[in-house]
């Protein structure tokens, strides 16, 4: 989840898009039918939906035909021309949301503004534009006013309920629970979840893959986050409570989030009986600590999220409530679980249909696995950071699918930006502010054909995210909201991936899929894989 990059691709409107970008924006067929708003329902929201109340506003200020504007004090970005009243709304629906900003990029320069329904959004596109959007203050430009309809969902006191300063310390508290150390006893948990889970598979047969990794990386969540408790006792009921906490976010939520409606109310209960599970936890550990048995009976315990939250404490020497802790595991459940399922599947279509890099990245398994000499069938964090190959394929898989479409946010105070051929624009306050990773992914000038496949792009010998800077590759984000589980999220994709690639031969069934809709970046419908069983060192 964005920052907490939510992804709340869970928002279900679907709107298909066709037509390809234009060269210069190079992207493969599946692409073209991708437009999408990020982590979420956000991009719906900036294009589709606030509009529908700000035009209410602004209707005085327009004419049929064209829109008129008070004269700006200073040069704004230049406006996408569209139809009367509805802007580019009609392009995005009837094209591609992708397409659009590739178009009006070509047209316009870096930096422009979409405009539909009187709701404008300025896309900066390209790192030269990209600095002050992701670097400045909050108190310059917001993701706090971006991402304010979670507050439902994760509950009061966490995330964007609060202050600044609170939330930067619960980021601190999340930092603390992913730092490396606390990683490589992760990575013991993912393997045992992952080495228990693919061992129920047969000796052959055929397989949803996007469906087994979700089911997967739920269990390892619920292992990893919330604790040995949930994972033994509770995974079911706590798994069909999230689903009801992502089922209460509609379209209707954006505008009135505590409207009586059947789903908030089922969201509302889902919430309050997570808290209740988790201060039953709480409560249970406290106990068992005070009377002196200690962590968990496989000494796991005190590595789980839930206990690092628990023992978290604010500067002022505040503890957490047993109410933060639930609202902080939900934003970590948002943000990590749908993302890398969807990067987790797109990787292995990547690699089944591009036959090559299979094979460079068995090959890859196979070395490791002779040169281990202790244990030929161990993989653990220090393994792990060894696959460049299979890491790399993750990487080059998230530029080409990444899993929101653009990240947003909102300046709070007027700015300037300068574009690389010299013009220089003013952005007022108030304005909605987009960076499309579908359109940044692909720029020409960093990535060279960047619409092909090539894990050896972010090889040490070309790095061409490198060489295009820090704002080059944006996909986990960047600046002061860049995402803080990119470790544990390439942990859990590869232990994931290794795994298949060790103990199965695998065959993609399915045509290779297209992206899901304009809300979602998953891969559409089901990815029907066949396996057998076998051994690399034979
Ligand atoms: C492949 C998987 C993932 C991808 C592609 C991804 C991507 C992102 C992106 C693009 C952002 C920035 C959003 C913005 O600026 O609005 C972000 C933020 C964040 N991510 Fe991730 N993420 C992934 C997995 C995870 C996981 C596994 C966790 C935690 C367990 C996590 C925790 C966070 C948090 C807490 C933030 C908010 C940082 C802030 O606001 O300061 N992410 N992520």
């Amino acid at each position: 989840m964005s920052s907490t990059l939510i992804p709340l691709c869970f928002v279900g409107a679907a709107v298909r898009t066709r037509s390809a970008g234009p060269a210069d924006c190079a992207m493969e067929d599946h692409h073209h039918h991708t437009a999408t708003i990020a982590h979420t329902w956000l991009a719906a929201m900036a294009i589709a939906v606030l509009p529908i109340l700000s035009v209410l506003i602004l209707a005085a200020t327009k004419q049929m035909g064209r829109t008129v504007f008070a004269p700006p004090k200073r040069r704004e970005p230049p406006v996408a021309e569209g139809a009367p009243l509805l802007g580019v709304l009609p392009a995005i629906l009837t094209r591609s949301l992708q397409g659009v900003i590739c178009d009006q990029y070509l047209k316009l320069g870096s930096v422009f503004t979409l405009s539909s329904l009187g709701v404008k959004v300025t896309f900066l596109v390209g790192p030269e534009v990209s600095a002050h959007f992701f670097h400045a203050a909050e108190s310059e430009i917001s993701i706090g006013d971006v991402y304010k309809v979670t507050v439902p969902i994760f509950g009061k006191g966490v995330g964007y309920d609060v202050d600044n300063d609170t939330r930067n310390e619960q980021h601190r508290f999340f930092a603390d629970t992913l730092r490396p150390a606390k990683l490589r006893s992760h990575a013991r948990l993912m393997v045992r979840e992952v080495e228990e889970y693919f061992a129920r598979w047969g000796q052959s047969g055929t397989v949803d893959l996007k469906q087994q990794v979700e089911d997967v990386l739920l269990l390892i969540a619920s292992r990893c986050l919330l604790g040995k408790e949930v994972r033994d006792h509770m995974h079911d009921e706590v798994s069909s409570l999230l689903r009801e906490l992502i089922g209460g976010l509609h379209l209707v939520s954006l505008f009135f989030p505590y409207l009586p409606t059947p789903a908030h109310r089922r969201r509302d209960r889902a919430r309050a009986r997570l808290e209740e599970i988790f201060s039953g936890i709480a409560r249970l550990r406290k106990s068992s600590c005070s009377s002196g048995r200690g962590a968990g009976d496989d000494g796991d315990r005190d590595h789980d999220m839930l206990q690092g939250l628990l023992d978290s404490r604010y500067r002022d020497g505040r503890g957490t409530t047993e109410a933060e802790v639930t609202g902080l595991l939900v934003a970590l459940l948002f943000a990590g679980h749908h993302t890398s399922a969807t990067v987790t599947t797109w990787t292995a279509a990547r690699l089944l249909r591009h036959t090559e890099w299979l094979h460079a990245a068995t090959e890859e398994q196979r070395l490791l696995q002779r040169n281990d000499q202790n244990d030929a069938a161990a993989i653990d964090y220090d393994v792990l950071l060894r696959m460049d190959v299979l890491h790399r394929s993750v990487k080059e898989a998230l530029r080409l699918h990444p899993v929101t479409p653009m990240i947003l946010r909102r300046a709070r105070r007027p700015f300037t930006v300068r574009t690389q051929d010299g013009s220089e624009y003013e952005v007022p306050e108030g304005r909605m502010l987009a960076s499309p990773l579908v359109v940044n992914n692909l720029l020409q000038g960093i990535y060279r054909d960047p619409d092909v496949f090539d894990p050896d792009r972010f090889a040490a010998w070309r790095e061409e995210d490198r060489v295009g800077g820090d704002l080059a590759y944006t996909s986990f984000g960047a600046g002061k909201h860049a995402c803080m589980g990119e470790g544990y999220a390439y942990l859990q994709i590869k232990v994931i991936l290794s795994h298949l690639l060790r103990n199965f031969e695998l065959r993609l069934l399915s045509p290779f899929p297209e992206t899901e809709n304009m809300i979602s970046m998953r891969p559409k419908g089901e990815v029907m894989v066949s396996y057998r069983r076998r051994s690399l060192l034979q």
